[in-house]
């Protein structure tokens, strides 16, 4: 069976260069995507992580030939996405965030059917739809009406109809939404196994920072339209440093510990009342010593806690806001855009 998977040399299969747009909507200009540079390798799992609103899945809809971007420039898999948005096409599946599946099929005949869409034979459309109804699990759900399956079949399933045609290049906006978490972790391991054993480049966009930290060899951080963090999930937290809070007798006690805390190379240091929190690199390894000085210069610590940062603490860090809580503006209305979306 024929595939589209391309050699890339180890070059970006993604690379953006100021990719930026704009929506007009009541008169208004919405700058939702905003000189994005970005580079993406072959077989690279990344996620854009954000909350409502941030562009995620602009900047998808542009990457996917969507939507055309109003400035700047995007190749995927070697294509510009305006002057090759069919050559794009081929290369890349695309799952969004509303259902793929026609409700009234049987999910074997919807994945059949995308197989003969994509150029397969009806030999090759049928053993693809196996594979993939048994990669996904679901080959006893098969043959029933798409709209007989639940929210977490169904999500599986347009999953397994972005595979189709094995592309290259998958996108996934917002994979994981509306799923139990049973469902979100067995999707996440399909996602992961999917990128680890076919080695396919897979984009995806979340809000669940649980999802970025579990899934993502990559996480990039987008909030207002911009890249505001890249790294690895590990490397994003130890950057940030571990949580040291202290409690002290008094307010004076904690004041002279908060001095000292304050040598400590990398350390910040905030003081309230007889609390004292120290964000610091490597912060348990560093507490013993903090520790042990300051009860030998008579300031013993009343309670002591050590915790990892998450990823929200990156977020809330970067931003001065908790990604948990900019998370709930709602979904987004785009009923009242002035500016359509390209064929
Ligand atoms: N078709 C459109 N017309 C007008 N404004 C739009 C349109 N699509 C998106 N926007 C606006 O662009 C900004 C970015 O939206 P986008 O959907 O890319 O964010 P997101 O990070 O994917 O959020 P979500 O998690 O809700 O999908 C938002 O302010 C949104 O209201």
């Amino acid at each position: 069976m024929e595939t589209n998977h391309i050699k890339t040399g180890g070059g970006p299969v993604i690379r953006t260069t100021g990719l930026t747009r704009h929506f007009t909507r009541n008169k208004q200009t919405i700058e939702a995507v905003r000189g994005l540079d970005l580079e993406v390798a072959a077989g690279e799992l990344v996620a854009f992580l954000g909350p409502n609103g941030a562009g995620k899945s602009t900047t998808l809809r542009m990457l996917t030939t969507l939507i055309a971007p109003t400035a700047g420039s995007a190749e995927v898999a070697g294509h510009d996405v305006v002057a090759d948005r069919a050559a794009v096409r081929r290369s890349i599946g695309y799952v969004g965030q509303g259902n793929a599946a026609g409700h009234q099929f049987r999910g074997r005949d919807e994945l059949i059917c995308q197989a003969r869409a994509h150029g397969l034979s009806r030999r090759d459309a049928r053993m693809r739809s196996d594979q993939l109804l048994e990669a996904f699990d679901l080959g006893e759900h098969a043959d029933r009406p798409v709209s007989q399956l639940s929210g977490g079949q169904r999500r599986r399933l347009d999953v397994a109809i972005g595979l189709v045609q094995e592309p290259a290049i998958l996108f996934l906006d917002e994979p994981s939404t509306g799923l139990d978490p049973q469902n979100r972790v067995n999707l996440q391991e399909q996602v992961r196994r999917l990128n680890q054993e076919l080695g396919t480049t897979i984009v995806l966009t979340t809000h669940y920072l649980e999802e970025a930290d579990a899934l993502a060899g990559r996480v990039i951080v987008i909030d207002h339209g911009k890249v505001i963090a890249d790294d690895t999930a590990a490397g994003l937290k130890s950057a940030l440093g571990d949580l040291v809070s202290m409690d002290f007798a008094d307010a004076d006690a904690a004041h002279a510990a908060a001095q000292r805390a304050d040598r400590i190379p990398g350390a910040q240091v905030t003081v309230t009342d007889s609390h004292v929190a120290v964000r610091v690199p490597f912060g348990r390894d560093a507490a013993p010593g903090l520790v042990a000085e300051l009860a030998g210069a008579g300031m013993p610590i009343a309670r002591l806690e050590v915790v990892g940062p998450t990823l929200d603490d990156v977020f809330l860090n970067l931003t001065g806001r908790s990604l948990r809580e900019s998370d709930n503006t709602g979904p987004v209305v785009d009923g009242a855009a002035t500016e359509g979306e390209a064929a």
